[in-house]
């Protein structure tokens, strides 16, 4: 689906990511870790065109975007869905005016049909059917994290980029988004890139893990193999404390 090649980014003289090779494959979740500050972000910025690269390629779905035209470029935005670490929501719009954003920019449907997809975005994503109208000020951050997502999925996209999904969400409710994420790519056929610092979500819903540091991807595969990497980051998260009480150390 995506296909990364010697990327990098950076910032006036500095390089955030210095030349890296990443696959995301269909139908998987891949799950990207590493330090504080190693570029997770600016990696998801940049494969989607937010961020300028300085070199290196990024395919989707086949499709150099450097290459890409504008239609092209276009037909590709619609088949991916973000969800930003804030959530990103429109303060000044409704749940349901959020949600039909990507709609009235992509498509040219009637605004009959737009409030029904909205609706039923909303319900696929456990929000209760009142959320529609309530502001983002309005809603809890779990309910953030719902609107948000249903505001990714709105054009029914092959692939979804989720930066920090569980991040600020109490374990129970971290819990509920990681089965909503996993209930996704089994019913949707959904392609899942999702970074995140929760072991819990690396865990139960990633297939693959990539890890980044010093902007270098230092592994990726399933988390049996990030348990057995001998990197000192590496070990300190995947075997430490916090690892092993998610029960990580089990799948050494
Ligand atoms: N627009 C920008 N201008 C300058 N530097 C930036 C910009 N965006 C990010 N950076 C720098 O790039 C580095 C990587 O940032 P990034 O947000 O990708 O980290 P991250 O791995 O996602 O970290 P975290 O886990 O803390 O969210 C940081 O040092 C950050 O300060």
């Amino acid at each position: 689906m995506i296909k990364v090649r010697d990327l990098v980014v950076g910032f006036g003289e500095r390089n955030v990511i210095d030349g890296f090779d990443l696959d995301v494959r269909r139908g998987e979740i891949l799950g990207v870790v590493g330090p504080s500050g190693a570029g997770k972000s600016v990696t998801l910025r940049a494969i989607i065109g937010l961020l300028p690269k300085k070199a290196g390629t990024v395919e989707v779905f086949g499709v150099d975007m450097d290459k890409a035209t504008w239609d092209e470029r276009l037909a590709i935005e619609r088949r991916w869905g973000v969800l930003f670490q804030q959530g990103a929501l429109f303060s000044s719009l409704t749940v349901k005016q959020n949600i039909e954003m990507p709609l009235r920019e992509h498509t040219h449907i009637s605004a009959k049909l737009r409030d029904e997809i909205a609706r039923l975005k909303i319900e696929l994503v456990g929000l209760k059917p009142e959320a529609a109208d309530l502001f983002p000020a309005e809603l809890s951050g779990g309910m953030i994290k719902r609107a948000a997502l249903a505001r990714a999925l709105s054009l029914d996209p092959d692939i979804v980029f989720l930066d920090e999904p569980t991040a600020g969400l109490d374990p129970i409710g971290a819990n509920a988004f990681d089965r909503l994420i996993m209930t996704l790519k089994d019913t949707l056929g959904l392609t899942v890139y999702m970074v995140t610092h929760d072991l819990d979500s690396l865990t139960t819903v990633c297939d693959r893990i990539a890890a980044l540091k010093g902007g270098k991807l230092i592994a990726v595969g399933p988390m049996s193999e990030m348990v057995r990497n001998d990197d000192p980051w590496m070990q300190e998260y995947f075997r430490g404390e916090r690892a092993r009480a998610a029960g990580i150390g089990a799948a050494a």
